[in-house]
């Protein structure tokens, strides 16, 4: 059975500053993901790529078409779900990591991540020690956990996000350019994380400039530009 179906989605952004001129980016996008299979999106700048994520994520409203969401026995249409079972969807089923951290001030790097797993309903101990292990992964320099990441670097920020977006338990994980500003090490890492939930049966939605990380963890790269609605 599919964890994540996205079903003859369609999308077009309307510039109400502009007008109301029409840009038409996506239509008729079909696409399927399995527990444990990473599926990468491909394609030119533009093409479509991030508002797709964004659609199956319930951040932008698509015009047309379903996204389907295997949540325990039950099957929700994100494109259609009222905003209260979006967010409990996002609560125990569908994770998402964007390229960069919302920071929280005042709270440190150890804490935001381990809340991602209390939000799971993981105990403050479990939740601690899982975060930890994550930072120490994503070779975050230990005196810096107890800080809050404002002040971090553009890297470290990016893997804390990572980490934080890894410490759940989200049975469908949606990944927008997870390795964007890392170097050779750090992307390992994370291939490394991503091996590890396709083990776990989690299946993955992802786009990745990086073609070594792409040829690393994809199973498919699904070309979005087929699905291009311009002209
Ligand atoms: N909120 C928005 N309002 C209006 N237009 C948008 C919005 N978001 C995206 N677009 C437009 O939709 C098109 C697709 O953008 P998108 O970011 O999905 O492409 P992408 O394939 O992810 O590109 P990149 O690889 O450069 O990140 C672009 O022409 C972009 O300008």
């Amino acid at each position: 059975m599919e964890a994540l179906s996205i079903d003859r989605v369609g999308k077009t952004f309307t510039m109400h500053l502009q007008g109301g001129a029409r840009l038409p980016v996506v239509r008729d996008v079909s696409l399927a993901v399995s527990p444990g299979e990473c599926v990468v999106l491909g394609g030119p700048s533009g093409a479509g790529k991030s508002s797709l994520l964004k659609i199956a994520y319930g951040n932008y409203r698509c015009d047309d078409g379903h996204v389907w969401v295997q949540d325990g026995g039950e099957r929700v249409d994100v494109a259609r779900a009222e905003p209260r079972r979006v967010l409990r969807l996002r609560r125990t089923t569908l994770g998402y990591v964007s390229q960069f951290l919302r920071v929280i001030p005042r709270v440190s790097a150890l804490d935001l991540v381990a809340q991602a797993a209390v939000e799971q309903g993981a105990s403050s101990d479990e939740a601690t020690g899982r975060a930890a292990a994550l930072l120490e992964r994503l070779n975050v320099p230990r005196r810096l956990w107890s800080l809050p990441p404002a002040t971090f670097s553009g890297g470290e920020q990016q893997r804390v996000n990572i980490a934080r977006g890894f410490v759940a338990e989200h049975p469908v994980l949606l990944l927008d350019e997870p390795t964007a500003s890392l170097d050779a090490r750090n992307r390992a890492a994370v291939v490394e994380l991503i091996h590890d939930k396709k083990r776990r049966g989690v299946a993955i939605l992802g786009i990745f400039h990086d073609e070594d990380v792409r040829d690393r963890v994809a199973d498919r790269v699904v070309d979005v530009t087929r699905f291009s609605a311009a002209a």
